[in-house]
Formats: structure tokens, sequence, C-alpha cells
């Protein structure tokens, strides 16, 4: 569906040149939802709008399709965009226009009549929820509603690919999260693909089926969503699934037990899939004559499965400690004794 082959970006500054993007190669098919996660300056922003041609490459190609974006221009590529549409962090809507005309814009662009226009608004009007609100003016519109409006207008031509430029990021959680759900819907519903920017792991957790985390400009790692939560590689990408499964006061509260508690271990449990369903503890306090207290444990919900972590700590003799941390192992969750930073 999208081919990204070689592509360099480089910006030539007032200091010299610059490469925002470096060599990245990434396939993402036809369905999927794809997020790109990555800091601030990492090249996000310029490496997804090189997919719709609002950037072009300083070399390699962009295929979305069968088409090289990064070779076409003028009417060919205006084209192209309304099968590769984008909505953005600040909405980016027409303030004097109501819901109704936002959304029919780039329909009156592509030369639609009058009639099937209306038929199309009120279908999308529909689609994203916002019956009963098609006469009103963004500046009257919860940041919720505005995102739904750039939603709607973005599928007015029946897109392909919908990107979604830190679409959450201005938003509370709980607005992120409904729209988060609605981006959900549309993919399974419309079969769309979507591809995403973000610097926030909740939003690749709740809806990707597939990530690449960027830094400096290139992809450091890639891979299936439940695969980096179980085992991400790179130290960058640990610190983006701590966001999720570490909250700062789990960190505080285990630094407190590691000083209160000289002897025994502090260890992190990771589950994924299946394992998540097994009495692993219940197991490990019967074998063993240890004690077990519970720190922290939370089960998170991927796209591509569950996902939990459980923070304990263990003591007694040192002998049974061992035999339990082998039994841990053994069984199907990841294992991490932690220690001081
Ligand atoms: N037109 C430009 N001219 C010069 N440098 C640019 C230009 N556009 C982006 N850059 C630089 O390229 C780097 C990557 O920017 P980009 O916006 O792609 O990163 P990002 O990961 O999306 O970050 P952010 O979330 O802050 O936008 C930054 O250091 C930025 O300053």
């Amino acid at each position: 569906m999208i081919t990204i082959s070689n592509v360099k970006k480089i910006f030539k500054t007032k200091d010299g040149k610059f490469t925002a993007v470096d060599d990245v190669n990434l396939q993402i098919t036809e369905g999927e939802i794809f997020g790109v996660i990555g800091y601030s300056g990492a090249g996000k922003s310029t490496l997804i709008r090189m997919l719709n041609g609002l950037e072009s490459p300083t070399s390699g190609t962009v295929d979305v399709n069968g088409k090289i974006i990064s070779n076409i221009r003028g009417a060919e590529l205006r084209k192209a965009r309304q099968k590769i549409s984008m909505i953005f962090q600040h909405f980016n809507l027409l303030w004097s226009r109501t819901v109704r005309e936002n959304i029919s814009f780039p329909l009156e662009i592509a030369g639609v009549d009058k009639k099937k226009r209306e038929k199309k608004v009120d279908e999308l009007i529909e689609l994203v929820g916002l019956n009963g609100r098609g006469g009103s003016y963004p500046s009257q519109l919860s940041g919720g509603q505005k995102q739904r409006v750039g939603i709607a207008r973005a599928l007015a031509n029946d897109p392909q690919v919908l990107l979604c430029d830190e679409a959450t990021s201005a938003l509370d959680p709980q607005t992120t999260d409904s729209i988060l759900e609605l981006l959900v819907d549309i993919n399974k519903r419309l079969g769309l693909t979507i591809v995403l920017i973000t610097h926030e792991m909740h939003v690749i957790r709740k809806i990707c089926h597939r990530i690449a985390v960027m830094e400096d400009g290139r992809v450091v790692e890639l891979g299936d969503v439940l695969e980096v939560f179980k085992q991400p590689k790179e130290q960058i990408t640990k610190r983006f699934v701590q966001q999720v499964t570490e909250p700062e006061e789990t960190r505080e509260t285990i630094e407190h037990l590691l000083d209160e508690y000289e002897d025994g271990k502090v260890i992190k449990l990771t589950f994924v899939g299946e394992a998540t369903e097994q009495p692993i503890i219940t197991n490990l306090i019967r074998s063993f004559d240890i004690n077990v207290n519970i720190l922290q444990g939370k089960i998170s919900q991927t796209q591509n499965g569950a996902y939990g972590s459980l923070f304990i700590h263990v003591h007694g003799v040192q002998e049974e400690i061992t035999k339990a941390v082998d039994f841990l192992e053994s069984a199907k969750v990841g294992v991490e004794v932690i220690t001081h930073d």
C-alpha cells in the first residue's frame, strides 16, 4: 500500500544543511493502523508530509498505492491527495463556515454536484457522531467535536489513506480516547489505512497494529505493537513503553521499597496474551516458602491482544527466592529483577 524507500530529507538552513529524515525504509500494509512515535524534532512530521507530497524527499521514493508521490506535481498530485487525506493537531477548519460547509468543502473542490454533496455530508455527520451540529460554527464546538469535523472532512472523498498528524495532542485524555475509538471504528468499517504520528505511547497502545520509533531522523525500531511492549530493544523505546506501564509513582514506590527492604527482591513481571490469564502468583506462593507483596499491577489492551505488568516484592531465605525466580522464568512471563537506577 505504502512503500517508503531510502528516503532522505535534507533542509538547507542558515547554519548549513540539516538532515530531518535519514534513510528511512518502511512498508505499510492496506488496512493497517501504523504509528510513528518519536520525541519533538525526530522527523515525524517531515516523514508524514512526504506521504501526501506536502514535502518532497531529497532522495529516495514514496509510493502510495502504486503512485510515486515524490514524482508527481500539479493536477495529478491534487488528484492523488483526494485519496490520501490528513487530519491535524489544531484541526485546520474554516472558521467562517458551518460544520456542514466544512465537510462539504473538499467535495466542492472535487466538483461533486450539490445533491450528491448533501447526501455525503449527511452520511459523514452520522458516521462521526455529529448529528444535530451541522449548522454550528467551529467556534461553538468542543475540541473533540472539532476533530470529528476534521475527520468527516478528511473522509469526504473516500480516501484510501488517512494521515493523522498529532491528531489528539490538543485534547484531554477522555476526548483523546473517544477520537481514537472513532479512528478504530473507521478503520474497521471502511478498511481505511491509517498512518499516525504521535509522541504518546498511549495512542500507539490504544489503536496501532504496528509501530516505528524515530530518533534523529532514523527509524530505530519497528514491530508489532504487542511485541514492542513485550520486548522493547532500544533505550528510547523502553522509555516510551514506560509511559504506559510504569507511571512516575510506580518508580517512586519501587525506589522507596528498594531502600526499605535490603533483603528480598523487587521483580517486574510482564505478561502477554494467554499468560495474562494464568494464576502465576498463586502458584508462586503455594510452591515456595516466600512472602510476596504486590506493589502495582496493570493490564493494558492493545489492538493485537492484552499486555500486563506486575511489580512484586518477594522476601524469604535466599535459596527460596532463587528458586522462585527460576520458576517465574520458566513460566511464560517476562522477569526483570529491579535494582536501583
Ligand atoms: N522547513 C524546514 N527547514 C529547516 N528545518 C526544518 C524544516 N522543517 C523541519 N525542520 C527540522 O527538521 C527536524 C525534524 O522536524 P519535524 O517537525 O519533522 O519533527 P517532529 O518529530 O515532527 O517534531 P515535532 O513534533 O516537534 O514537530 C527539526 O529539527 C526541525 O527543526
